[in-house]
C-alpha cells in the first residue's frame, strides 16, 4: 500500500495559483524530500495534507485512507511538525507530551510508555522535567518531533523543520529523522529549501511555482554535480 498518494491536486488563493495539478506517490519507509524555493507551494501542500485547507480538486490518500472520505483514519496515521512551533512553553517537556497524548485518547500507563519511548528516540529522555521555554531551539524542535511520534503514526510530515536553527542542530535533527525512516520504517515527507539536508538515497521531489519539476532519487537526479547546483539550474529555467 502506498503511504502517501497525491493525485491531481490544485489550489489557488483567488487568482494566484499555488499548486497546479500536483501528483506523486510515496512508498512506505521512504524519506522523501520536498525541495522548493520560497513560494514554490510547499506550505500550501502541507495545509491540504493536514486538512487545514479543503482541497477543491484532486485526491489525497494517507496509509490507504482517503483524506476527505475517512479524515479521522487518515489524520491518525500522520504525525505533523509545522513550520511555526506549537509547544506550550510554560509546560515541561513531559506535560507537553502528556497533553498531546490525551488529545489522541492515550492516557495513564500507555501514554507514559509511549512518551518515554518517543523521548528516548530523540535523545531527550533526560530533559523530561525541563520547561519547554528553557530548552534551546534545537531541543524544542526535537520535542516537537518526539511529540508527533506519540500516537505511532506511519507517515511524518515536516514543513521546513530546521528553520531558524544553527548548523549543528540542523544537522542533528536531519540525521534523527533520516534514522527514524531507516530504522523504524516511517515514511517521511520533509519540506525544505536547503539541499544539504538531502541524502543521495532520498526520494526527491522538486517543486517550483506549484508544479513538480522532478521526481526521483536525489543521487540519480543530481548526477555528477552537487545537488545545490542542479537545483539552482533547474529553477532558473524559464517556465
Ligand atoms: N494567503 C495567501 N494569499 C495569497 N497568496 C498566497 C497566500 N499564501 C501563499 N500564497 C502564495 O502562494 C504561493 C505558494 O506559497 P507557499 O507559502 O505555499 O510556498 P512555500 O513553498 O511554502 O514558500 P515558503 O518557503 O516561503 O513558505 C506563493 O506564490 C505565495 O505568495
Amino acid at each position: 500500500m502506498t503511504a502517501l498518494h497525491v493525485e491531481h491536486l490544485s489550489y489557488a488563493y483567488g487568482r494566484k495559483v499555488a499548486l497546479d495539478d500536483l501528483s506523486f506517490a510515496v512508498e512506505p519507509g521512504t524519506f522523501c524530500a520536498l525541495l522548493g524555493p520560497n513560494g514554490a507551494g510547499k506550505s500550501t501542500l502541507f495545509s491540504l495534507l493536514t486538512r487545514l485547507f479543503a482541497a477543491p480538486s484532486g485526491r489525497i490518500t494517507v496509509a490507504g485512507h482517503d483524506l476527505s472520505r475517512a479524515p479521522r483514519k487518515a489524520l491518525a496515521a500522520m504525525g505533523v511538525v509545522f513550520q511555526q512551533p506549537t509547544l506550550d512553553l510554560d509546560l515541561t517537556v513531559q506535560r507537553n507530551l502528556t497533553y498531546f497524548a490525551a488529545l489522541h485518547g492515550l492516557s495513564g500507563r500507555t501514554a507514559r510508555a509511549r512518551i518515554a519511548e518517543a523521548l528516548e528516540r530523540l535523545d531527550m529522555a533526560d530533559r523530561a522535567r525541563e520547561r519547554a521555554r528553557d530548552l534551546k531551539c534545537g531541543h524544542r524542535r526535537r520535542l516537537e518531533i518526539a511529540r508527533c511520534l506519540v500516537h505511532r503514526p506511519s507517515v511524518l510530515l515536516l514543513d521546513e523543520p530546521t528553520v531558524g536553527l544553527d548548523a549543528a542542530s540542523r544537522r542533528a535533527i536531519t540525521a534523527h529523522v533520516h534514522d527514524l525512516s531507516r530504522s523504524d520504517g516511517l515514511t517521511v515527507l520533509w519540506a525544505t529549501h536547503l539541499t544539504d539536508e538531502i541524502e543521495d538515497d532520498d526520494r526527491l521531489l522538486i517543486l517550483h511555482r506549484g508544479r513538480l519539476l522532478e521526481d526521483g532519487t536525489a543521487g540519480a537526479l543530481r548526477g555528477t554535480r552537487p545537488l545545490a547546483d542542479h537545483f539552482l539550474a533547474r529553477i532558473a529555467e524559464p517556465a
